[in-house]
């Protein structure tokens, strides 16, 4: 058997077009687009081209983007006073930023520094909160689009086994708090999990999300088990060792095209979601 693939890319691109129309009302109504702010701290490459990503996925869809790049020597006060003045500017609807940031910055005190009303990626306590108590705000993106692309593919959830390998605030356990809401049986592994195998190999559906390239093998699969793999690692890698995992899984995500679109997609309806709700229009 071969595992159906979950397109992410084609799903992320229905998304898209709504988004695109939703922007084009706003537009019209406002009198201006509605505008996301990317801030980048340091100088690594990875996460340049994934904010060059989401931006140039923010003009397809017609959303302004403001840049802010700091250097890695920027300290916690500099990125809080920063983000705090982009949490005031009347301007500027959303605010990003990107993880992970320099080792000497408190990425919490940064996160929590971004006005909930501004929070598009999801990444505050207030959201985090919101999310697992299943009231209204913005979701984490990542877990947000792995939950849009386990529905366009109609995975049944409630009463099914769900295995999220990683327990990250931004992804492993939020997404595990989005699969307990719909009603899955949820184990939450992580790098002191004893028998990782053999939590896995009893997973109707497996999230890997830690960011170790390939640690979740094919052989740990469940025959006609939902892989989704979450994991960005150098070279386009993922969390899953696919050549097995596809001969194994019934539906699986590919790296590139599966998750990864799925999150800017998210990321840039959440900012039309906030603009209209700023301008009073939602
Ligand atoms: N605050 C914060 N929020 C994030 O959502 C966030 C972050 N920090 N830090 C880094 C990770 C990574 N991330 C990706 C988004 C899209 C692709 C994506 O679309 N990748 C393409 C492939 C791109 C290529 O070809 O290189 C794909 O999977 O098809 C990948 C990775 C969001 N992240």
């Amino acid at each position: 058997m071969s595992a159906l693939i979950m397109d992410g890319t084609s799903v992320a691109t229905s998304a898209l077009a709504e988004t695109a129309e939703r922007v084009r009302d706003f537009t019209a109504r406002v009198g201006r687009p509605p505008v996301l702010a990317t801030v980048l701290v340091g100088d690594d490459p990875a996460s340049h081209t994934y904010v060059r990503m989401k931006r140039s996925r923010c003009a397809r869809v017609g959303i302004g983007s403001r840049s802010v790049e700091l250097p890695a020597t920027t300290t916690t006060a500099e990125l809080v006073g920063l983000l705090a003045e982009l949490s005031g500017d009347p301007a500027v609807d959303g605010i990003l930023l990107q993880h992970p940031v320099p080792g000497h910055v408190d990425e919490r005190a940064a996160f929590e520094a971004i006005a909930p009303h501004k929070d598009v990626d999801g990444v505050t306590t207030r959201s985090f909160a919101a999310m697992a108590f299943g009231l209204p705000g913005f979701a984490s993106c990542t877990p947000g689009g792995i939950l849009r692309l386990l529905d366009a593919y109609d995975v049944p959830l409630p009463g099914r086994r769900a295995v999220v390998v990683g327990r990250s605030p931004i992804l492993g356990k939020p997404v595990a708090l989005l699969l307990l809401a719909r009603d899955a049986t949820v184990t939450c592994c992580h790098s002191k999990t004893a028998d990782l195998a053999e939590v896995v190999r009893e997973a109707d559906v497996v999230v890997a999300a830690v960011g170790r390239p390939e640690l979740v093998r094919g052989e740990w699969v469940k025959p006609g088990a939902v892989v989704v793999d979450a994991g960005y690692n150098p070279g386009n890698v993922g969390d899953v060792e696919h050549a097995t995992a596809r001969e194994r899984a019934g539906l699986i995500t590919p790296v590139p095209g599966g998750v990864g679109p799925m999150t800017i997609a998210l990321l840039l309806e959440q900012t039309a979601r906030a603009a209209e709700a700023n301008a009073g229009l939602a």
